[in-house]
């Protein structure tokens, strides 16, 4: 069995009196797919961002490929690490964000230059290359001088999702990756996702698309209130649900 990528334990958060994450436990294999799917509110998007330290946990841990995120151990004392070690593990860890995200004074070419050149130090002409091999396989190399906004916002979500491969992430984590898209542009998404699970990309996304859930995931994970209500591979959490708050969802949105 493939060695555990991303292994979140009791993660607990919340914001003011809000308690958002309940005591979240989760863990990705390499080169799987996990969907997280789950009613508005339930705390995906958190989740996702507790994972690369966009938000701090208040308890609980995260790794990342047997690091732990956003702290150091020393006996069995955890200490926050400073903002540049953040960014560093960061590195590692790619966002493809629902609105895409992109810089929008930069070219589609420098947007995926940008952060090899300035976080890992890449020579810009190998940084350069990578970018053009990248957008070739999310279909835009005749993009690479356009700017975002002459892009339509499939075509600048496939860039986002190149930009993210550039740093060669561990994992990549998708919030709602189609949820801003115009339907008719959903599909050219999901493809590029396709074709990243095919090449055993470990990937988390969040969405409400079951269908690609149950063509792509590994694992599908429905989240309720905070927690992890159930969770399996597609067939079972879609077709044969265990709890009655999965049921209750899927009555809702299939
Ligand atoms: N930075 C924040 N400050 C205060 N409340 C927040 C913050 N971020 C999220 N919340 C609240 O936490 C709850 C969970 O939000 P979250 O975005 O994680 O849910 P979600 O399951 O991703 O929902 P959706 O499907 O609607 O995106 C919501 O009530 C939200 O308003």
């Amino acid at each position: 069995m493939s060695q555990v990528m991303v292994d979140v334990h009791g993660v607990h958060k919340s914001f003011g009196p809000l308690k958002v994450l309940r005591g979240v436990d989760l863990q990705v294999r390499a080169g799987e797919v996990t969907v997280i799917l789950g009613p508005s509110g339930s705390g995906k998007s958190t989740l996702l961002r507790t994972i690369n330290h966009l938000e701090k946990v208040d308890s609980g841990w995260i790794g990342v490929d047997g690091d732990l995120i956003g702290y150091r151990r020393s006996g069995d004392r955890l200490h926050e690490l400073k903002e540049k070690d953040v960014l560093k593990q960061r590195t590692h860890i790619g966002f493809v964000f629902q609105n895409f995200h992109l810089f929008p004074h930069l070219t589609v070419l420098d947007n995926l230059v940008e952060a090899p050149v300035s976080a890992l130090r890449r020579p810009r002409k190998e940084a350069e290359e990578t970018a053009r091999r990248l957008l070739a396989r999310v279909g835009l190399a005749d993009k690479a001088d356009a700017y975002p906004r002459q892009l339509s916002g499939g075509q600048q979500q496939r860039v986002a999702i190149a930009r993210a491969l550039a740093l060669e992430p561990k994992v990549l984590l998708f919030d709602e990756p189609t949820s801003a898209l115009d339907p008719e542009l959903v599909g050219e998404v999901l493809d590029v996702i396709k074709d990243l699970a095919g090449s055993g990309t470990t990937m988390i996304v969040v969405t409400h698309e079951i269908g690609f859930a149950r063509e792509v995931a590994d694992t599908v994970v429905f989240m309720d209130g905070g927690v992890v209500v159930e969770q399996g591979p597609p067939a079972a959490v879609l077709d044969d649900p265990r709890h009655e708050r999965t049921r209750t969802f899927l009555a809702k949105v299939l």
